[in-house]
């Protein structure tokens, strides 16, 4: 066995002895980058190489779908590694590519597919196409193994039409989105709508509160769930269900959960329910064989507003009980020592995160060198901000030979920040992806397939039924279609019951009627494939029997080309699904549609900067990583500011993104931004830069928070932030604007000797003068003020500018 790897290696001693921990609880508490992960991965591997436990009896929890395609990636390579040293006695990276690969395949195949991994949500509406037929509703819903998901616009839609229909109330006044969030709220703290009824004062609350009966009505008539229900109905069932539960405990025998500090109450209640009757278990017997394993730090959790609460991670020893010595603390591990970051930027976080008041004090290493001091760049406006980011990580490329756009993040506090760094990055041709802007699977066109495919499995989906009836156009009118609905309500049957209704068919003659039995043909037809044929080949099929395809051809625009390879795609995204999952069905596809977030498409293979939201970053980590934005009212939102609970919210969200950088850490705030669309206003340094130690930082001045910057000096400020040398950075050409590189040529010569005072015409941004000169020859770069624009700094070689004197 010495040869053998075992899965200890390369963790240290806190590390592994998580890591080895067999029964009973374990509660791994520990800051950002020490590894929390990493021990879970390697506990899954060592649970199955070390204690022979079945991977079919492994459960793990982690918050994104892509952190756990990660986990699987990362595992099938360890697993790989071991069976390489034990079949060929050589280290894996040693093996033919070919070996290597089959390796990986067979360690897919046997091991890492037979592992519940993924979200809360994909686990549950997994073990619910098991079991939803068990459970018993209190008001007599039933739903059936074949249920649809309806995500947020479905479930919006839904809810807009019972305030508009049902109940007769004017959307305008009793905001639908508002209801859907009361209901969503009541649904993630386990209330059902009799509890909210009784609870509701006034008359807006009773609304709200008979809005969720029609709606939980509604959803068990389409046979469908949203996505609050995948958490609940599984809590109700495993609760009322002493068998159900049972036969979960004895299947899945070991737990795991990342990133616990970020649970709700219906996923703690999951996770006690399926390792425990509700209570903590009586004796440490009860354990024989079985764990759970949880990592977490409250001071990473910034879930709040989705009701997540870190006092249930602070709750652990006390919910699942005593070990086998009978004492509680020795079921924890802390992990002190952080992997990833350079000791100035731990030091940064350590410092900002210890001005919360509600925490639990704890320590946080360094293992690496100080590394370089955090970069802070003052800049006058949102759009000079951007110019900076995109200068600052330029700066970076021309200082490392090999630097991947895909080493660099840009965080921001809210999508809408994203617009303009993006103008930037396209103008400085840099590729970037947005990580949290619309979902593939909220197109439109992707949308409408998906319909035809939910309806196939679940006719009673009215939703979908409704959504697709007339697409592509088949003349079937609103008229018809609300003569439908109507009926259906009136005879309480589906919609579907009544469009393959011959007679109601044959009632309204002419054209509808032509359409309606084209409609349920296809439907028919498609259904007929259902046995035989893979998700991908259906929705070929879908495509192409519902007309869909044909009219996008037929249409022949530029948009209906990108729809058109948008269900190409589908088709693809299909395709993977099959080859990941061996017996992948139609539902299993679907289920992996519904529940994908943007978040999860991030393909590292590209080389892309990323941009996204603080919270999107969570669990990551990119060698160097700006952060935009730094200024109260922004970061911390402005809504924290007079509220201390919701400031330490900030606090942590910020304790996040600083935490997220290996060896680069940019910041960046504004003198002045225009947010919500209005006017530009005078911005105020965030409050979280005068936490970070002065000696730390070089670049601007930290600023006491609260401080409003003087616009006086404006100009100096941003130019000594951008200064660096911009003549490194025009060396790789290939990088340089696009528009400038072509206007090179037309542009100054190169030795052309620029004063301040002198005016220039550029060709986007017109008229302007120098105000400020730095450096010379290769090294130059000029400050200009544009009329009505922020200040510019250019590289005058590049620039597509020319001295008024020369026209
Ligand atoms: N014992 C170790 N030796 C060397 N590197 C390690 C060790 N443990 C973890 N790392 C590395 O440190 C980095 C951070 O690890 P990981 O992501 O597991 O931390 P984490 O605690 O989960 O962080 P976060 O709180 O941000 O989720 C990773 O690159 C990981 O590979
Ligand atoms: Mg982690």
């Amino acid at each position: 066995m010495d040869n053998q790897i075992t899965f200890l290696d390369g963790l240290n001693k806190e590390q592994s002895k998580a890591v080895d921990h067999y029964e009973g609880p374990l509660l791994v508490v520990a800051g950002a980058g020490s590894g929390k992960t990493r021990a879970l991965t390697h506990r899954i591997a060592h649970l199955i190489s070390e204690y022979k436990v079945e991977p079919s009896e492994i459960l793990a929890v982690t918050f994104t779908n892509k952190a756990a395609r990660e986990m699987k990636d990362r595992l099938e390579i360890l697993l790989a590694q071991k069976l390489a040293k034990i079949e060929f006695g050589q280290p894996f990276s040693t093996l033919k590519i070919s070996i290597q690969s089959e390796l990986r395949t067979r360690i897919y195949r046997e091991v890492i597919k037979e592992i519940w991994i993924g979200t809360f949500h994909a686990l549950f509406a997994r073990l619910l196409r098991f079991d939803i037929e068990k459970y018993v509703d209190k008001e007599g819903l039933k739903w059936t193994r074949h249920f649809s998901i309806y995500d947020e616009k479905d479930a919006l839609s839904l809810i807009k039409e019972i305030v508009t229909e049902d109940l007769q109330l004017d959307p305008k006044r009793f905001e639908p989105k508002k209801i859907r969030w009361a209901i969503s709220n009541a649904k993630n703290k386990g209330i059902l709508p009799d509890i909210l009824e009784e609870s509701a004062e006034g008359l807006r609350s009773r609304l709200t509160a008979k809005a969720y009966r029609v709606y939980r009505k509604a959803l068990a008539a389409n046979n469908a769930l949203d996505f609050d229900d995948l958490l609940l109905l599984p809590v109700q069932l495993l609760q009322q269900s002493k068998e159900t539960r049972d036969y979960w405990h004895k299947r899945f025998k070991h737990l795991l959960v990342d990133e616990y500090q970020d649970t709700n109450w219906t996923q703690y209640e999951l996770i006690k329910l399926l390792v425990t009757n509700g209570e903590p278990p009586s004796s440490f017997k009860a354990w024989e064989g079985r764990s759970v394993f949880v990592v977490g730090d409250a001071d990473q959790s910034i879930y709040s507003f989705r009701a997540a609460d870190f006092r249930i991670l602070m709750g652990f020893e006390q919910d699942f009980g005593a070990n086998s010595k009978g004492n509680y603390d020795s079921n924890v591990v802390k992990l002190e020592e952080n992997y990833r970051s350079t000791s100035n930027i731990l030091e940064a976080a350590n410092s900002l995160i210890s001005n919360n008041k509600e925490r639990i004090d704890k320590v946080l290493k360094a293992t690496r060198s100080s590394g370089d001091l955090i970069k802070l760049t003052r800049c006058d406006d949102e759009i000079a901000e951007a110019e900076a980011v995109v200068h600052r990580i330029r700066l970076i490329d021309a200082a490392n030979n090999n630097l991947n756009w895909s080493d660099v993040a840009i965080l921001y506090r809210t999508n809408a920040q994203s617009r303009v760094i993006e103008e930037s990055l396209v103008r400085w041709n840099i590729p970037y992806i947005v990580v949290g802007s619309l979902r593939f699977y909220d197109r439109r066109e992707v949308k409408d397939i998906l319909a035809y495919l939910k309806l196939l499995i679940n006719p009673s989906d009215s939703v979908s039924l409704l959504r697709v009836l007339n697409v592509p156009k088949r003349g079937i009118g609103k008229t018809t279609i609300q003569k439908f609905t109507d009926a259906a309500s009136q005879l309480g049957v589906t919609v579907w019951d009544i469009v393959t209704d011959p007679e109601a068919i044959r009632s309204l003659g002419g054209r509808s009627s032509k359409g309606l039995l084209e409609f349920r043909e296809i439907i028919q037809e498609l259904q007929s494939h259902l046995n035989s044929s893979g998700p991908a080949e259906i929705i070929r099929l879908a495509l192409e029997k519902s007309g869909y395809i044909k009219e996008l051809i037929s249409i022949a625009t530029d948009e209906a080309e990108e729809r058109r390879r948008n269900l190409e795609e589908l088709v693809n995204a299909a395709l993977q699904y099959q080859e990941e999952n061996e017996a992948g069905d139609l539902e299993g596809f679907l289920a992996t549609a519904a529940l994908a977030s943007d978040a999860d498409n991030k393909d590292s293979s590209l080389n892309r900067v990323t941009l996204m939201t603080l919270h999107s970053s969570k669990g990551l980590e990119f060698p160097i990583v700006c952060l935009v934005g730094m200024e109260q009212g922004l970061f911390p939102s402005y809504r924290s500011l007079d509220d201390p609970a919701s400031l330490e919210e900030e606090r942590r969200l910020c304790y996040v993104g600083l935490t997220r950088a290996k060896e680069k850490l940019c910041l960046f705030h504004a003198n002045e931004r225009r947010l919500w669309g209005g006017m530009r206003e005078p911005a105020v340094s965030s409050i979280f830069l005068s936490e970070i130690p002065s000696e730390l930082i070089e670049g601007d001045i930290p600023l006491s928070g609260g401080t409003v910057l003087r616009r006086d000096n404006r100009l100096e400020r941003l130019t000594r932030v951008d200064r660096g040398s911009p003549s490194d950075v025009s060396k790789k050409s290939h990088d340089a604007p696009s528009n400038a590189v072509r206007r090179y040529s037309s542009g100054p010569a190169p030795g052309k000797k620029w004063s301040i005072g002198d005016v220039v015409i550029h060709s986007r941004f017109g008229r302007g003068e120098i105000t400020h000169v730095f450096g010379s020859g290769e090294k130059i770069s000029i400050a200009i003020k544009f009329i009505g624009m922020s200040p510019k700094i250019l590289d005058p070689r590049l620039a597509p500018i020319k001295p008024i004197d020369e026209l």
